[in-house]
């Protein structure tokens, strides 16, 4: 499913203006990442496409709906959002139930329901777990949950506000999976993240935002060229990136079996560069 932003501003009620005119598309199956600094905007963009925070002005459309005619338990039928922090999220008393909340809201059959919420929670590997307490889980473990409460209401647009926070290697490559798998599904990503080698590994798209506005827009490889924008936005490039610019190679590797590749067709051609 579709979404675009056009013309978007927020001013929240203490006077901030968070957004000051963004304009986006993403088409159906796209997987986007959305990067910048802290307070740069990303979490009160992606906070409109479910509704939580509403245009001062422009328009958010998700697939025909304009967001601003749709209240938030309608726009939950076509956009999962998984919470930075998770703690915001989860409420129930045990982790079937708070990954079932979403399906059974949305009106899925009781069978419907337990297969969304058994599929959910071994794709984050936490099957063994759905009879126990959240909060006797850690805080990646939470996290999963946050994003298996997501993944049970089946949605065709997936928020992921810094999905791999706290997470270690085994835990984000979890979640790469998970967002592969959407993806494979014909689901529509969005993310934002912090982590650039997760950024740069996992999404083909790459919007960086600044003070409110979007500052580059475009393939992951060409945004994570552009050093004046990525500078004026404070943003440090992937660490594989940094290291083949530091070689003087004018490729972009966006993992490491690309960056060996790479580097084995340096020495081939004797080449530094
Ligand atoms: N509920 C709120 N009330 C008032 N101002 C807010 C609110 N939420 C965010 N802001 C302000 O809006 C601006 C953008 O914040 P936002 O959280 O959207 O940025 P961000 O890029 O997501 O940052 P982070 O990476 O820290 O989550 C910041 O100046 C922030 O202080």
């Amino acid at each position: 499913m579709a979404i675009s932003v056009r013309g978007l501003v927020h001013t929240y009620p203490s006077g901030v203006t968070a957004l000051q005119g963004v304009d986006l598309d993403v088409a159906p199956g796209e997987r986007v990442a959305i990067v910048g600094q802290n307070g740069a905007g990303k979490t009160t963009l992606v906070r409109h496409l479910n509704g939580m925070v509403r245009p001062t002005e422009g328009e958010v459309r998700i697939g025909d709906w304009s967001t601003t005619e749709k209240s938030i338990a309608e726009l939950a039928h076509r956009v999962g959002y998984v919470f930075q922090n998770p703690d915001e999220q989860i409420f129930a008393r045990t982790v079937a139930t708070d990954v079932g909340f979403g399906p059974k809201n949305l009106g899925f059959d009781e069978e419907r329901a337990q297969r969304a919420v058994s599929d959910a929670l071994e794709a984050v590997g936490l099957a063994h777990e759905a009879d126990v307490h959240p909060h006797h889980l850690s805080l990646s473990e939470r996290k999963r949950i946050a994003i298996a409460a997501v993944l049970a209401m089946q949605t065709p647009i997936v928020v992921l506000d810094e999905p791999t926070t706290g997470q270690d290697d085994a835990g984000v490559q979890l979640i790469a999976a998970i967002v592969g798998s959407l993806i494979a599904q014909g689901r529509t990503v969005v993310a934002i993240t912090h982590d650039m080698d997760f950024c740069i590994e996992n999404f083909d798209r790459v919007v960086v935002m600044a003070q409110g506005e979007v500052r580059a827009d475009g393939p992951a490889e060409e945004v994570f060229a552009d050093v004046a924008a990525l500078e004026a936005a404070a943003v440090e490039p992937p660490q594989l990136l940094r290291v083949a610019r530091a070689l003087g190679w004018s490729g972009t590797p966006r993992d490491a079996r690309a960056f060996v590749d790479q580097l084995a067709q340096q020495r081939g051609s004797g080449s530094s560069a």
